[in-house]
């Protein structure tokens, strides 16, 4: 298929009104589709993202003898044998972080050499701490550059009693311990590190999938769970829709003074991200200061809407959104200088955008690179519900996680001009 080369927003220059659900939660499916391959028996998953990032998990997992049928477009049939084989080839991952923290650690479990590798991108996110925490388990792991590829040589077991974690960099180190530790032969404590332990919520989310898929995971302290060697069994698992993907919308509801029904109410998410909601609810009344540490997928909508709201906004918390799918504080303070130049700017990791309500019905012509990271694409594209001009380079990144994005915003109206 021909990548389109950029995409030019027509603004609608009226409320977006109508029904728009978003796609069931990346994060959540990539959980379940790892713990229903680890588990013995057949796993039904319903409401799943398909989208790059699941299709990566899923093909690894078929790699290692995982058997995943599709039925429909949200449902994934698997059926694991209790246990993941090697597989004859390295593991592509693409840009998925989950895909990729996840399988490096689940690849302990694997009686047998995997290696985790990703594209260009990836290949620049660290993963030295998840790396140097399964060393300390005397599992033979190597990641030359302290990025991908990884290289694991699993004996299918690992010992421990205690695992300790530096959660700063990426939450999903943490997830993937958790979720690796179920398929140990003792109980182990994993106990976070470091001043920054990040994105607590996620690793909420982690523990109940896990519990979900029959493991015993329990929280001991503020920052230590106990995880029981119960292995996984399998499950009939319904994956909620994905919060991430939800801010677009609700960030567009309120841009345009529109009414859209996600079909979802906004306190029935239990991811992180989901939080923004009543960040956003407040525009164009929106704090002085955002912490985006607990929420930082929304941190891109919440900026770009930031740039129209009444009074500027620092951003804080979010310095591992330099390590994303791409640098999102340079990519975020780029793009919005493009419009208008001094409309926001880096102070350390902060990011600060100078709020100007005055933005709304001007002819801006700039073209925005989404630097091949989808929450670039779909978060500037809600510049371009108000002002004219904006173009989206690369728009086809949003297959990441959100494939039917441009369709979705298209039904409430939207109209586009692209170019090949
Ligand atoms: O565990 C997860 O599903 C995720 C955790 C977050 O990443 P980090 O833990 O790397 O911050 C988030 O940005 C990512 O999109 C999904
Ligand atoms: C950071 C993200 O993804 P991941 O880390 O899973 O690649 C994201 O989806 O915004």
């Amino acid at each position: 298929m021909t990548r389109t080369a950029k995409l030019t927003i027509i603004p609608p220059g009226r409320p977006l009104s109508g029904r728009a659900m978003p796609p069931g939660s990346k994060s959540i499916t990539n959980r379940a589709l790892l713990l229903a391959g680890l588990a013995k028996g057949t796993s039904r998953l319903t409401g799943a993202l398909k989208s790059d990032d699941t299709r990566y998990m899923a093909e690894a997992l078929r790699a290692m003898g995982v058997a995943i049928d599709e039925p429909d477009d949200t449902t994934f049939v698997v059926t694991g044998s209790g246990r993941l084989k090697p597989p004859k080839a390295p593991l592509f991952l693409g840009n998925a972080g989950t895909a990729t923290r996840f399988l490096t650690a689940a690849a302990a479990l694997v009686d047998g050499t995997v290696v985790v590798d990703g594209d260009e991108h990836m290949r620049k996110r660290p993963i030295g701490p998840l790396v140097e925490a399964m060393r300390t388990l005397g599992i033979d792991v190597s990641a030359e550059t302290g990025c991908p590829p990884v290289t694991v040589k699993g004996t299918g077991r690992f010992q421990a009693d205690r695992i300790r974690i530096d959660g700063g960099l990426s939450s999903q180190y943490v997830s993937a311990l958790l979720m690796m530790a179920a398929g140990g032969d003792r109980p182990v404590d994993i106990e976070l590190i470091g001043e920054d332990i990040g994105a607590l919520g996620y690793i909420d989310l982690t523990t109940a999938a896990m519990k979900a898929f029959g493991a015993k995971v329990e929280k001991t302290s503020p920052v230590t769970w106990r995880v029981e060697p119960t292995g996984y069994r399998a499950a009939d698992f319904i994956v909620e829709p994905d919060a991430s993907a939800a801010t677009y919308l609700w960030a567009a509801e309120v841009l345009t003074g529109g009414a859209i029904d996600l079909g979802v109410p906004s306190d029935a998410f239990s991811q992180p991200d989901a939080r923004a909601y009543d960040i956003i609810a407040k525009f164009p009344h929106l704090p002085a200061e955002i912490d985006g540490s607990q929420m930082q997928d929304a941190v891109p909508t919440l900026a770009v809407l930031s740039a129209f709201n009444e009074t500027p906004v620092r951003f804080v918390g979010i310095a591992n959104l330099r390590v994303k799918e791409c640098d999102r504080i340079r990519a975020l303070s780029t793009g919005l200088n493009r419009i208008v130049s001094g409309l926001a700017r880096e102070e350390g990791d902060d990011l600060i955008v100078q709020s100007d309500p005055a933005l709304v019905g001007q002819h801006l012509p700039a073209e925005i690179d989404s630097f091949a990271d989808h929450r670039i694409a779909m978060s500037f594209a809600l510049a371009g519900l108000k002002i004219d001009g904006i173009t989206i380079l690369d728009p086809d990144c949003v297959a990441k996680t959100f494939p039917a994005y441009w369709r979705t915003l298209a039904a409430l109206g939207v109209t586009y001009q692209d170019q090949d």
